[in-house]
């Protein structure tokens, strides 16, 4: 049945000791980062969604970056088993949200190793990134809880940053959206069009045309509405010194059942 309900959690007030793979450390502002993301969750709020709090996990720096913990097919939850060890306790949280909605649980176990965030999913195709963060063994465990009910588990590499879906996402039609220079392989993908930015190529889909985008891509919103979609931008660019993107903030939740 579809469901229009956004799990987001809180940022944690040590979330400036956040973790930083693949850029240079900024200091982060740690009350902006706070109205950002009010104002982001807001945002789902405007568009439809219901915003599902987490409970907030103070002593994980990381935690805002909810979509790590949790890979969502149809109503079935496959609790992650992030790849830095600094996050692993982010995961109960989130299994205790999953479960009192009703999700079916399931777990990546060691020696699997899987950010959220390298998971895109287009229709029943599960594309896995396969980088710093996952491992072969996660690949194989999504595949042995997802491929029964009905989903295609596509692992590509990933070496030029930090999760796949800072790569790459998907537009509404499917068509797969990458800054080419961080792209190992675009030519993995069906149908895949080059955006000019990098936070260009994170987007969350609203329902419809609108597209949740990070406002540090105006060319990026700019190119997507002349093909037609609508860009609704947001500042988050505490999260971005982070190596944190549009999609990371939140994981949707739309095949509830009940
Ligand atoms: N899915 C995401 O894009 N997550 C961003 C995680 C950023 C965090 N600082 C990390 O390195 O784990």
């Amino acid at each position: 049945m579809p469901s229009k309900k956004a799990l987001i959690r809180r940022p944690s007030p040590r979330l400036a000791e956040g973790l930083v793979t693949h850029i240079e450390r900024e200091k982060v502002d740690v009350d902006r980062a706070l109205e950002q993301w009010e104002a982001y969750a807001r945002t789902l709020r405007e568009h439809g969604w219901e915003t599902i709090e987490v409970e907030p996990a103070d002593d994980c720096p990381d935690s805002v970056f909810v979509e790590d913990t949790v890979v969502m097919y149809k109503n079935v939850a496959l609790i992650t088993r992030p790849g830095a060890e600094s996050r692993r306790e982010e995961t109960a949280g989130v299994e205790e949200a999953v479960a009192r909605l009703g999700c079916s649980v399931n777990w990546i176990w060691e020696p699997g190793t899987l950010d959220g965030g390298d998971v895109l999913k287009i229709d029943d195709t599960i594309y896995v990134g396969r980088g710093g963060r996952t491992n072969a063994a996660a690949v194989r465990q999504m595949r042995a809880v997802f491929e029964p009910l009905g989903a295609r588990v596509v692992p590509v590499p990933v070496t030029k940053v930090l999760h796949l879906k800072s790569a790459v996402t998907a537009l509404p039609d499917g068509t797969v959206i990458g800054h080419v220079p961080l792209v190992d392989k675009p030519s993995l993908f069906p149908r895949f069009l080059p955006v000019p930015e990098e936070p260009g190529a994170h987007v969350v889909l609203l329902g419809g045309d609108r597209l949740l985008m990070s406002a540090a891509a105006p060319k990026t919103a700019d190119l997507l509405a002349d093909l037609g979609h609508e860009p609704v931008l947001v500042d988050i660019g505490e999260f971005e010194k982070l190596e944190g993107c549009v999609t990371c903030l939140s994981v949707r939740l739309r095949e509830l059942y009940g």
